[in-house]
């Protein structure tokens, strides 16, 4: 669906030249939602503007829909863009005109008979849950209600992919959960594709199919976002699920402890059965819970426990093995002094 083939974007100013997007290769499928996660200053926000070419690249080739956009002309690349819409952090609505003539504006150059035009409004409105607000201004409305007319208008010639450059980074966590709640839903019964920039790795968590972790304009790492939680390889992107999984011990506790400390990782359905107290069953080992909690990311349980075992060296380390072989994931995080 999307397709960026080796994508560079470089900003020349009077000194010299900041490198924004370095080489970025990623190939983004038909009805996915994609996550771009990176601090401030990774390339998201240029990444996302190339993408309908807010940006203009300064090499590489991006192809939406089997049309390579950066070989386009002026007009052609207009005609291209009514199927790329866009919502912004900071929504960017027409503060003088109604929400109602927010939408209708953007089906302006659609050309539209009036009849239609009023009839598509009033379907988008519906859509985004606003039909009661069609004639009331931008500043009469929550944030939540604000991102909602610009979902609609983005929305409003029926585009293909939806870009969302931050779209709820200005929100509360409740509004948050209602905006991305109502990303998923259209994304589902539009069969749009959706492509978000974010630095809050819990938006990707609770939307996004697949991911990508910028650092300084490259793409460092990209897979489906339970892998990366599951099996996260880079540093950043180790921070990043930490962020959600938090599970850093403070010293004190480590140094108190007796016995050998394992953070065990249960992938999917193997969540839910009972490894570990089978495990203590086996062998004389006692265990003793530090930490631990399954999400849920997608449907799918990703368990991670941290658990100190005492017991004889040899009991422990069959334990160990035990558990390796039903998780493939447990990492000896500390042994006692
Ligand atoms: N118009 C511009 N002119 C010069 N440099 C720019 C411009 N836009 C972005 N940059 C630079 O490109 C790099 C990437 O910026 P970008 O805004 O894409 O990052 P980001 O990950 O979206 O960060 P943020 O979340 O803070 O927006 C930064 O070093 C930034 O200073």
């Amino acid at each position: 669906m999307i397709q960026i083939n080796d994508l560079v974007k470089v900003y020349k100013t009077k000194k010299d030249q900041v490198v924004g997007v370095d080489h970025v290769s990623l190939s983004i499928k038909k009805g996915e939602i994609f996550g771009i996660v990176g601090y401030s200053g990774a390339g998201k926000s240029s990444l996302l503007r190339c993408l309908n070419l807010l940006e203009k690249p300064t090499s590489g080739e991006v192809i939406i829909d089997n049309i390579s956009l950066t070989k386009l002309n002026q007009k052609q690349l207009r005609a291209a863009r009514l199927k790329i819409g866009m919502i912004f952090q900071h929504f960017y609505l027409v503060s003088s005109k109604t929400v109602y003539e927010n939408i209708a504006f953007a089906l302006k150059a659609a050309n539209l008979p009036a009849k239609k035009t009023h009839e598509r409004v009033i379907e988008l409105l519906e859509m985004v849950g606003l039909a009661d607000k069609k004639n009331v201004f931008p500043a009469q409305l929550s944030g939540g209600q604000k991102q909602r007319v610009g979902i609609a208008r983005a929305l409003a010639n029926n585009p293909a992919v939806l870009l969302c450059d931050e779209a709820t980074s200005a929100l509360d966590p409740t509004t948050t959960k209602s905006i991305l709640a109502l990303l998923k839903r259209i994304n589902k019964e539009l069969g749009l594709t959706i492509v978000l920039i974010t630095h809050e790795m819990e938006v990707v968590k609770d939307i996004c199919d697949r991911m990508a972790v910028m650092e300084a304009g490259k793409v460092i790492e990209e897979g489906s976002v339970y892998d990366m939680f599951a099996n996260p390889k880079q540093e950043l992107t180790k921070n990043f699920v930490n962020s959600i999984l938090q599970f850093e011990l403070p010293n004190h506790l480590l140094e108190e402890r007796k016995g050998k400390i394992i953070k065990v990782t249960f992938q999917g359905p193997i969540a839910e059965e009972g490894i570990i107290s089978d495990a203590f069953q086996h062998y004389k080992v006692k265990g003793n819970i530090l930490h631990g909690k399954i999400e849920y990311i997608q449907n799918n349980p990703l368990g991670i426990f941290i658990m100190e075992l005492t017991g004889e060296d040899d009991e422990i380390t069959k334990a160990i093995q035990y558990i390796k072989d039903r998780t493939k994931n447990v990492e000896v995080i500390h042994h006692a002094s």
